[in-house]
């Protein structure tokens, strides 16, 4: 997603900000930057915040003051406002009868956060522009600047209103993801992800921020603030497709949860000068209103926006199903250096839905279980098994189906033992708690960890019931074939 050097470091690694009171920046503007929130995740905050970086995340003061600039800055009369809601703690509830196919919200250009927004510190934005530091890291060091700059930033209220602490997976603590999510792949790319941003972070650090003391003081920018700005940009950075993608954070619509059931997202439209979204379905007064987040399973939401939807509830849900080559395997360096051609590695993920597992795992399968003698299809198998190649993936190699259906079945059950294996110890977790802070955190984290087990497992049963059928058929085929054969025989003898 960036194109900085990514330096992967530990979470214990990082440093946090001590509390501090300093003069920043040629306009001595006093500025106190505390982490208390930010740290909460080691479980050693001992800070309070003074800067109000966000607010808690269902505070309506905030948000009532945020709803108030945006009528005063040009945002016309809507017909919805910020409320508490059970979805999502704040949300848009309707205030007027709206018809599905509405267009809705009508945020103007000016009241919209871009890569192309002035700076309160101009030389600041100059400097990054100078160096082609990328949409992505830019707007994060945007939000951290205008932050700090408090009531003297324009976006102060919308700052304001944002939460302190984004509940994405950056959050979590290296020893919190070993914990609860062990048995799901969404931890690796959570751990990814982490690594991503603190790579970013060094990147600008070595080559903008240390050269730059003054503009970027490392008591604002370091990386406990840019795990804030990156968790507020993957929560609620939107992409505009009829502006050819560009990126933007887009107040007001961005209090806008999200349903698995709807089917609408926001865009520039290029009619009204504005950003809209089309309901596609009518809404009552008191109703929330909701957009759709993208086709996303239930840990990619987690990954990014802090939630899971209820069991069921995602027609988009997959659970990423992780199958090997064998290294005792006669021709595994010959399948492993196939695979590295087309992209792919001896240790591979696959995404499942509860409808079904997609050709190229199949394709896997099939090239993991090939014998020696199928060695002039290896390579059309390892093709197929890369979403990277247009070949033809439907390819059956009948001779090997049913091993091949079994080495996928064989994977599931593993990966069903590692969730049951969480999901039996999930009660007597979290027994070594010190504090009801810390107490509160642990049960909530476990609690969404449960959320995504449950729904990634069942998934997984689906997808073994399946398996279980066809290899059964498949065998019970074999056996009457059989029987049909042995009775033409004795017919014929
Ligand atoms: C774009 S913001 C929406 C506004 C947000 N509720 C607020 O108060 O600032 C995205 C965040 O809203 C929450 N959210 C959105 N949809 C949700 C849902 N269906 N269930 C639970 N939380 C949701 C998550 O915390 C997510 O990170």
């Amino acid at each position: 997603m960036y194109s900085t050097t990514l330096i992967p470091a530990s979470s214990s690694g990082l440093a946090f900000a001590s509390p501090i009171q300093r003069t920043h920046r040629k306009q001595h503007h006093h500025v106190r930057w505390h982490c208390s929130s930010l740290s909460a995740a080691s479980g050693t905050a001992t800070q309070v915040s003074t800067v109000p970086w966000g607010c808690d995340s269902d505070s309506l003061e905030n948000a009532s003051a945020l709803q108030k600039w945006l009528s005063e800055s040009g945002l016309p009369p809507q017909k919805m406002s910020i409320q508490r809601v059970e979805v999502g703690k704040r949300g848009l509830v309707a205030s007027k009868n709206i018809r599905k196919g509405e267009k809705l919200l009508f945020v103007p250009p000016t009241l919209v956060i871009t890569e192309d927004s002035e700076w309160t510190c101009p030389e600041a934005g100059a400097i990054l522009k100078k160096n082609s530091v990328p949409d992505w890291p830019l707007l994060a060091t945007y939000l951290i600047s205008e932050a700090s700059f408090m009531k003297s930033s324009r976006w102060s209220n919308y700052i304001s209103a944002l939460p302190r602490q984004p509940y994405s997976l950056l959050y979590w603590s290296q020893a919190e993801l070993d914990r609860y999510l062990e048995a799901s792949q969404i931890r690796e790319r959570a751990v990814d992800r982490i690594n991503n941003v603190i790579g970013t972070y060094n990147d600008l650090r070595l080559r903008i921020f240390s050269k730059h003391p003054d503009l970027f003081p490392e008591e604002l920018f370091n990386i406990e603030s840019f795990k804030w700005s990156f968790g507020i940009l993957f929560s609620r950075l939107v992409r505009l497709p009829s502006m050819d993608g560009r990126v933007a954070l887009v107040p007001w619509a961005d209090m806008l949860n999200h349903s698995c059931e709807v089917d609408t997202f926001l865009d520039y439209d290029n009619l009204s000068k504005g950003i809209v979204f089309t309901t596609d379905r009518p809404y009552q007064p008191g109703e929330q209103v909701f957009i759709s987040y993208g086709k996303k399973s239930n840990g990619e939401l987690l990954l990014s926006y802090g939630f899971v939807p209820r069991e069921g509830a995602n027609p988009c849900d997959s659970v990423e199903l992780s199958v090997s080559l064998k290294k005792s395997d006669k021709s595994y360096k010959e399948k492993l250096e196939l695979l590295k051609k087309y992209g792919l590695s001896g240790s591979q993920c696959f995404p499942i839905q509860i409808t079904g597992w997609p050709l190229e795992l199949m394709a896997y399968a099939y090239l993991a279980v090939s014998p020696s003698s199928m060695r002039a299809q290896f390579e059309e198998m390892a093709a197929a098994a890369s979403n990277k190649t247009t070949i033809k993936k439907d390819s059956r190699y009948p001779e090997i189906e049913e091993q091949a259906l079994q080495f996928i079945l064989d994977s599931c059950e593993s990966s069903i033992s590692k969730y049951n294996n969480f999901l039996q110890a999930s009660g007597s977790l979290d027994l070594d708690v010190t504090s009801p802070k810390q107490l509160n955190r642990r049960l909530f984290l476990k609690q969404l960890a449960v959320d995504l087990c449950t729904s990634e497992r069942r998934i997984l049963f689906r997808t073994q019931y399946i398996l279980r059928r066809r290899l059964r058929d498949m065998r019970a085929g074999e056996l009457r074939a059989l029987k049909i054969f042995d009775g033409l025989r004795n017919l014929f003898q």
